[in-house]
């Protein structure tokens, strides 16, 4: 008090008396305004003009127009709202709209699904098509012509036997390479482009005689995951001709929030001038793609570095057909391969960090998990008839990828759980007309969201919500794990996503979600066959810090782990060790 006090003798002793009767009116006026806005703003919940719907509470605020935009930066928040207005829904004011927040799932699916216009549904994804990906104007109109076509193409992806086809690609390429998802070697040379990416060290002290790297697990898996996974969809030639692709893919990840948010290019923000340098390097890539592919599809020449292009999916050949159909531009072409580029790995790539992370660092649900999965991957250490001084690969002769979802209760509850812990995608919808959603089940209230204000659903208000999920910060797989009955009358365990929607809902649902599912299940399986690990230096799992990126939370510092070959089961007999 007394240095307040001190402060306020100080500077009316550099003022004169003029200025400091301005001064006074200007906090005076300062002080009734915030009181006032403080006063007159925000409401408990009431109900509309015809009495049938309720128009969601609202808390209220100091600063007039900025509303709550300053709360909103400080983390929790949103949870300290969730558990003031307990009607799942509840509204904020910022930059003078209105903006409501839904984390009930009822009236989050009731949002989602809201039966409006493709137009309408595509205006903010246009904005973002522009920003994000530099999709020009005139592309966008033609997309926008186009839409049902382009989003009926997804079936490719989606649905048999497109998904099988891309599923089965992303096997193989797995097959051939799991045994070199560490390779142990200490050279560079000898390395991998993803070791290399994720700071691989040959630990000379590991455990005797048993080869042992130290690696960072995100990158190591992301990486591995983006340089197997994407051959499927986008052909080998893409991935091999473009070893940078998925440095600059992460790089421009970082940036994808300023660039969405259209963050003028003068600021100075370091993150977004190189998020703007990778698009303009991934566009490149895709650019040069889709001229090669222009050629392949006319049956021209073409360089001797595209000559695989006959395994591109369906997918993308089909979209190119489409948009060379219909005037795309080859930049503009770039700009959507760039869309699908980046939803492909985004998501799903972390998260399988996450999951292996949490998988090891649990060695009673490993176990479990492993043993779940026994019958469904065919891992054999064939015979070595060279001789101790020779080292025989392991082989992954084959997956029952169904079988992993059908079979394996505790390996999809490790993958929801992941999505639960790790995944923080947030719709946002604008209202252009007056809309009333309407919670489904017994005593579902409705609620009355007015033209011109914006619905959010934050997943996580859900994902981490108490009621729902009990002590939400802690990854615990098997509380999804339902016992049911089948068509025969058999308990069977089974894991659902139940009340989450990591993957969205209607007409913007998420294109590849079985494919992300199924890629999941075959990564987190592939690799706890194969690979043993543990932290650093025999020390223990810490609790990761981690920051949100997008759609998903990336650890504040790199995940170090320790990795080790597990030993297989002799071709044609004895249990795997
Ligand atoms: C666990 C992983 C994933 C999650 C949580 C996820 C989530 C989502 C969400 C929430 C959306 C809707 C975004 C919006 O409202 O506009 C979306 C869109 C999309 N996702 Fe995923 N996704 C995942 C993996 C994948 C994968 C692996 C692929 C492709 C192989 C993919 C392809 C797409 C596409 C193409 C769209 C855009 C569809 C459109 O233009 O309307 N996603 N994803």
């Amino acid at each position: 008090m007394a240095s307040v006090e001190a402060l306020w003798s100080d500077l009316t002793s550099r003022l004169d008396e003029r200025q400091q009767s301005i001064a006074v009116a200007v906090i005076a006026t300062f002080l009734v305004l915030i009181l006032t806005t403080k006063a007159i703003t925000g409401s408990s919940t009431t109900v509309d003009a015809s009495g049938k719907h309720k128009i969601p509470a609202s808390p209220s605020y100091w600063l007039p127009f900025l509303g709550h935009a300053f709360s909103m930066a400080q983390g929790g928040f949103l949870a300290s709202m969730r558990s003031r207005f307990t009607d799942g829904i509840f509204s904020l004011k910022m930059g003078g709209k209105m903006h409501h927040f839904i984390y009930k799932p009822s009236l989050a699916a009731a949002l989602l699904n809201l039966h409006r216009p493709a137009a309408e549904e595509q205006m903010l994804a246009n904005r973002l098509l522009g920003s994000t990906f530099g999709v020009s104007k005139k592309d966008a109109a033609i997309y926008n012509k186009i839409f049902p076509e382009a989003l009926a193409l997804y079936k490719y992806l989606s649905s048999e036997p497109g998904l099988s086809e891309i599923t089965g690609g992303a096997l193989s390429q797995v097959k051939q390479t799991i045994n070199s998802y560490v390779t142990f070697n200490s050279n560079p040379m000898d390395q991998t482009e993803w070791e290399k990416m994720a700071d691989v060290d040959v630990i000379e002290e590991g455990d005797k005689g048993v080869p042992t790297t130290q690696v960072d697990l995100m990158e190591l898996t992301r990486n591995y995951v983006a340089t197997t996974a994407i051959p499927a969809i986008y052909g080998t030639d893409f991935v091999e001709n473009f070893p940078e692709l998925w440095k600059w893919m992460w790089i421009y990840n970082e940036a994808f929030v300023l660039l969405a948010m259209s963050v003028p290019s003068w600021i100075p923000w370091p993150r977004l001038q190189r998020g703007k340098l990778a698009r303009r390097r991934l566009l490149a890539f895709l650019y040069e793609f889709n001229e090669a592919m222009d050629k392949h599809m006319d049956g021209e020449e073409v360089d001797p570095k595209w000559q695989n292009l006959d395994n591109v999916s369906q997918l993308v050949k089909s979209r190119i057909e489409l948009f060379r159909q219909h005037g795309v531009s080859l930049d503009g072409r770039a700009s959507f391969d760039l869309a699908l580029l980046w939803a492909s790995v985004a998501n799903s790539n972390p998260l399988i960090s996450w999951m292996l992370f949490e998988l090891y660092r649990d060695p009673v649900l490993l176990e479990q998990v492993r043993e779940e999965i026994a019958p469904y991957v065919k891992a054999v250490q064939p015979k070595n008839e060279f001789g101790s001084a020779v080292w025989v690969p392991p082989v992954l002769e084959d997956m029952d990828i169904d079988g992993l979802i059908t079979k394996c209760p505790l390996l999809k509850a490790s993958y929801i759980e992941t999505m639960r812990v790790y995944s923080c995608g947030w719709a946002m919808k604008m209202m252009y007309s007056d809309t009333v959603l309407e919670a489904r089940g017994k005593g579902g209230e409705s609620f009355l969201l007015k033209k011109g204000t914006y619905a959010h659903v934050p997943q996580e208000l859900h994902q981490f919500d108490p009621q729902y999920f009990s002590n939400p910060t802690e990854w615990q797989a098997e509380r999804h794990v339902r016992e049911t009955v089948d068509e025969s009358g058999n308990k069977v365990l089974t894991a659902e996503l139940g009340t989450m929607r990591p993957y969205g809902g209607g007409i913007k649902m998420c294109k590849g979600r079985q494919f992300a599912l199924r890629e999941m299940l075959l990564y987190a399986a592939a690799i706890i066959t194969f690979y043993d690990m543990q932290p650093p230096k025999g020390g223990s799992w810490s609790e990761p810090q981690t920051r949100k990126l997008v759609a998903n939370k990336h650890p504040k510092k790199p995940l170090k782990v320790w990795i080790k070959r597990r030993e297989l089961p002799l071709e044609g007999g004895e249990k795997r060790r």
